[in-house]
């Protein structure tokens, strides 16, 4: 496996109306890698996801995710190498059962039937929902739908998680049981999110994006208590390092 996980190498995307979303962007993320990708409304989080997952294709530069170079011929390679979870998982969730959609992937890549059952189980039970095997996934909450749409990713075995927004519309027990539930996967992860809070708790790393450029890359914890960077990203400190409104207290 390379150890340079992923690999941006100048790249640059315009979408067809001539927005140029993605404006020359250049890193690398190592194996085992923990990245909050951060930005304001538009900074240009989820086309970088998309181009990194092969949905979109650059204009210009080359994105490398292991060995394999980013084109339509190599797609399907680079999606069993990369799980990639959906702002919203409605987009995700297709089928008429939770265990069919965590079996979409295995059986599109022509497993065999034991051997998926296998692992929409293993995913299924690793998620905490095992129980909704069974359920029609539009009748399932937002977290449960969050739930299955991490287990259907981790279905396939990927390399990599992903992750748009994960904690988007999630209650503060939702969230708190997924942030706990991605600390404990030794996989790399790319997350992108409004939620400075979670980076600050799950990524030793983060990438700040403003206007489809890498403005600042670096510790998690000295990226997120730089104000004036923040401010001028159109960020604020996440609330954890912010003053208590009632005891004064600051962290
Ligand atoms: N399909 C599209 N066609 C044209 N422009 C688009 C399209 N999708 C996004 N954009 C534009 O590209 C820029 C980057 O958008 P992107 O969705 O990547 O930002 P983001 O950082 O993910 O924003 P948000 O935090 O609001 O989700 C924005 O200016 C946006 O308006």
């Amino acid at each position: 496996m390379s150890h340079h996980i992923v690999d941006f190498n100048n790249v640059f995307y315009a979408y067809p109306d001539g927005k140029q979303a993605v404006n020359g962007i250049t890193f690398r993320i190592h194996h085992g890698e923990s990245v909050g990708i951060v930005g304001a409304n538009g900074a240009g989080k989820s086309t970088l996801l998309m181009l990194l997952t092969g949905i979109l294709l650059p204009a210009r530069g080359e994105i490398h995710v292991g060995e394999t170079l980013v084109t339509k011929k190599t797609l399907s390679v680079i999606r069993q190498k990369i799980g990639f979870s959906f702002q919203d998982p409605d987009d995700q969730l297709f089928m008429t059962t939770v265990y069919d959609d965590v079996a979409f992937g295995p059986r599109n890549y022509g497993i065999d039937e034991p051997e998926v059952e296998k692992r929409v189980m293993k995913a299924l039970e690793t998620v905490g929902i095992a129980h909704l095997k069974d359920r029609a996934p539009y009748k399932l909450s937002g977290g449960e739908k969050r739930a299955a749409a991490i287990a259907a990713i981790l279905s396939m075995d990927p390399d990599i998680l992903v992750m748009d927004e994960p904690t988007t519309a999630l209650d503060p027990r939702a969230r708190r049981r997924l942030i706990s539930l991605l600390k404990g996967f030794s996989h790399t992860k790319i997350i992108a999110t409004h939620d400075l809070d979670m980076v600050l708790e799950l990524c030793e790393r983060t990438i700040v994006l403003n206007d489809g450029r890498v403005v600042c890359d670096g510790t998690s914890s000295k990226i997120l208590t730089n104000e004036e960077l923040l401010e001028q990203c159109g960020l604020e400190k996440p609330l954890t390092l912010q003053g208590c409104p009632l005891c004064g207290s600051k962290k």
